[in-house]
């Protein structure tokens, strides 16, 4: 079936959008994908629901901004799968069915003896009007309900497009977005999956506190500073790094606090050094180590960044496009898979993914 998959991360800077044919195992046709970016009044009501979701953590009635929030999130992915199927050359009729992650706003993994929480904010049934085209959505929910982590969920695909690709295992994918999410896909075929720790969040964050640009671009500032170990120590004392995994995050569980006396330069490289440290623990602690990393996610393009990883690691770290995979893509990808699994009733997550006992379906469908 034709699926377009749909993905906006945690750094609210748009909605990425990938058709594939998939029937959730296998992919026949790679076709179109892109980005929509918020305009700055669209990330404007985000950010502030965003906001919201922190302060209110699942106490009382839910955020009003949730509601205009889930309204800009409905006319911009609309707008993505629009664009995506205008580039296929295809009319939204063609479109068998969207796959729609929403924009998570507050993710509290489970603790001992308490379940979790998380909260992606997106109206399937009102995307599902708008468009015309079945709706594949909510696919955390059911996991956490079943004392899962709720993430990460990209694993699955990340073996399919592994095994699509004919590439040999073990095999290790590591994604940095906002938050590091790590798939290890062992000779057997078994997947271990967890949050590594932060991806470009914190350095982001940062840099945008110091300088006012979103990002460190290609990792330059960071290239430039040296690591403030007493900081960097303090960065690794988080509970998380004692977890073992499955194990997940929300991007606002770690702080600038270790960083702030720093210059910009110095501030960039101990972030940025924290990052790779948390993604190398994360490999120690994997039953099998691949040799080879692939990356892939926003943080693929900061070469200090990629630098560092393959130092701390001592593993062979390579882009995804050095496979052929669309590193830009691969979440959307990821969730026009997830969208067949959901249709036809396939597990999104697995034991050594999230946690959970069996391997688990999950997702809704909402109908036009
Ligand atoms: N040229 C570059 N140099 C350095 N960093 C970059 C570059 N291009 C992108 N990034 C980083 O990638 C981030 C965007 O990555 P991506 O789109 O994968 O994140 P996301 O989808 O928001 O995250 P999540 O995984 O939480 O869903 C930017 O915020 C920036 O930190
Ligand atoms: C709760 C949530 O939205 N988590 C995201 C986030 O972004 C990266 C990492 O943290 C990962 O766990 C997950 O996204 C990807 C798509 C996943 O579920 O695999």
């Amino acid at each position: 079936m034709i699926c377009i998959g749909l993905m906006s991360g945690t750094s609210l800077d748009g909605v990425d959008a990938a058709l594939l044919e998939t029937n959730g195992e296998t992919i026949t046709r790679f076709g179109p994908g892109g980005e929509t970016a918020f305009a700055p009044h669209e990330r404007a009501v985000l950010k502030a629901a965003v906001d919201a979701a922190l302060d209110w953590r699942f106490e009382g009635s839910e955020p009003d901004i949730f509601k205009q929030a889930e309204d800009v999130l409905t006319q911009t992915h609309a707008r993505a799968v629009e664009a995506v199927a205008e580039h296929a050359g295809l009319t939204l009729a063609e479109i068998d069915l969207v796959g729609f992650h929403g924009q998570t706003v507050i993710h509290i993994p489970p603790q001992p003896g308490r379940p979790g929480r998380t909260c992606q904010l997106g109206d399937g049934a009102a995307l599902a009007q708008r468009l015309g085209i079945p709706v594949a959505y909510d696919f955390r929910t059911a996991d956490m309900d079943a004392g899962g982590q709720g993430a990460p969920l990209a694993p699955i695909y990340h073996a399919v497009l592994a095994h699509g690709s004919g590439l040999e295992r073990p095999l290790g994918v590591l994604n940095i977005g906002g938050v590091a999410n790590l798939t290890l896909i062992r000779s057997d075929g078994t997947l271990d999956a967890f949050d590594t720790g932060p991806g470009n969040g914190l350095i982001d964050a940062w840099v945008e506190e110091r300088t006012g640009q979103t990002m460190d671009r290609d990792g330059a500032l960071a290239a430039e500073g040296r690591v403030h170990e007493a900081g960097l120590a303090d960065l690794l004392a988080h509970p998380h790094f004692a977890l073992e995994g499955p194990k997940s995050l929300d991007r606002w569980d770690f702080s600038l606090d270790a960083a702030r006396n720093l210059t910009v330069e110095d501030g960039a490289a101990t972030l940025s050094q924290f990052t790779a440290e948390a993604i190398g623990q994360g490999l120690q602690a994997c039953l099998e180590p691949p040799e080879r990393l692939i990356v892939c996610g926003g943080g693929r393009k900061n070469a200090d960044l990629l630098r560092r990883i393959s130092e701390v690691t001592g593993m062979s770290v390579c882009s995804a496009e050095a496979v052929g995979w669309r590193g830009d893509l691969i979440e959307a990808e990821a969730f026009a898979v997830l969208a067949a699994r959901t249709l036809r009733g396939l597990p999104l997550s697995f034991p050594g993914t999230t946690g959970i006992a069996q391997p688990l379906t999950g997702g809704r469908i909402a109908r036009p």
